[in-house]
């Protein structure tokens, strides 16, 4: 069965270090340029919490999951993971079985992610067939257990993807990610292809396995309502650089960086437009409550530029509205400082001349 962690508090199970990921990509008809995709990102997991990383389409979010699980070689920095007995040891010297065993990803879209001519049952014991050997039937039992771990019956081990709803097709994700007994799951945007009753379904069951499990989430997102209610820590990224790093509530209440502050106001505005807005909570028995407000999604002004290698300014300067002289002349050092929430001292990390 499952292992079931005991969470020790403040545990550092991931240390991303000044991440830097540089792309050629063609320019014009007969030239090309690099681009930097991430530019020095360094960030920290921490055991039975969830980090966030949130920023528009662009900024780098995925490009960060995939280095992190060795899909891509970064161009800079190194990401690490820390044991029990505080030993670092670099991703790139584990041997991969071994790596997969400890951190594991659920994919963005579950009707993609899961191949089409296997069995439920078959999608969900893949990963173990390099280090077990299991007969059919043992394979049904291990699949079966999983599938009940979250909310599925036995009844679906011999049916095909294709036959399930979205829902039930990321649940399988998820049992699939679970199978190896992983302490870290990177979530790749998990609910972005989910009805919004089916995405608060899947966001309890990631709570409750967290619960249960002492998992460890990297949570990439674009929403900023789930963001808040779901994660511990939240980092913004903007055209490949970390501007603003803190707890998700704290960050998502009191946004400092111009860039987190737009983007806030564009996931919480409601004007204009007779929609509806869909708050997720996370209480006991997280509720979808819909309400009908008037809103329209504010877009933060402007477009993402991609990241010019060894650029010397902000990213953010040509889109941001207190950006001055200053801001086109040197690139802002990332800070920690000292706010007060709640009556609280909190530490904030923030990358902007003006704060
Ligand atoms: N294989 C690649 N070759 C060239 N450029 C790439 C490649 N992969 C990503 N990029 C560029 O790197 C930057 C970051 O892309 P990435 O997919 O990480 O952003 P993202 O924040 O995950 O976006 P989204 O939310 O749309 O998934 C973009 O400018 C993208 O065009």
């Amino acid at each position: 069965m499952p292992l079931e962690r005991l969470v020790v508090q403040n545990q550092k199970l991931m240390n991303i270090e000044g991440i830097g990921k540089n792309y050629r990509v063609s320019k014009s008809f007969f030239g090309s340029e690099e681009i930097a995709a991430l530019d020095n990102v360094s960030l920290e997991l921490f055991m039975g919490k969830t980090l966030a990383i949130v920023g528009e389409s662009g900024s780098g979010k995925t490009t960060l999951a995939k280095i992190i699980m060795r899909l891509e070689n970064s161009s800079a920095g190194s990401v690490s993971l820390i044991n029990k007995a505080k030993e670092i040891t670099n991703i790139e010297q584990i041997p991969k079985a071994q790596f997969y065993s400890k951190i594991q990803m659920v994919f963005q879209d579950p009707f993609s992610s899961l191949n089409p001519r296997k069995k439920i049952w078959q999608i969900i014991v893949a990963p173990l067939v390099n280090c077990k050997t299991l007969t059919r039937e043992e394979s049904k039992d291990v699949a079966a257990k999983y599938l009940e771990m979250v909310g599925l019956s036995a009844s679906f081990l011999d049916c095909y993807p294709h036959t399930l709803s979205g829902g039930q097709r990321q649940r399988v994700g998820i049992a699939r990610a679970l199978v190896l007994q992983p302490e870290i799951l990177i979530l790749d945007e998990p609910l972005s292809a989910l009805d919004v009753s089916i995405q608060a379904q899947i966001i309890n069951l990631l709570l409750k396995l967290q619960r249960e499990l002492g998992l460890t989430y990297l949570f990439i997102s674009h929403d900023l309502s789930v963001v808040k209610h779901f994660s511990d820590y939240v980092a913004v990224l903007y055209a490949g650089q970390l501007v603003e790093y803190g707890g998700a509530i704290d960050v998502i209440d009191n946004p400092m960086h111009p860039y987190t502050k737009a983007l806030v106001e564009s996931s919480f505005s409601f004007k204009n437009y007779r929609g509806k807005n869909v708050e997720i909570r996370n209480d006991e028995n997280m509720e979808t409550e819909r309400h009908e407000k008037k809103w329209k999604k504010q877009a933060v002004e402007g477009e993402i530029e991609v990241s010019k290698l060894r650029s010397s300014h902000c990213n953010f300067a040509s889109r941001c509205e207190s950006s001055t002289d200053a801001c086109y002349q040197r690139k802002p050092d990332y800070l920690e400082i000292n706010v007060r929430e709640n009556l609280r001292e909190r530490k904030r990390n923030i990358a902007c001349l003006h704060v």
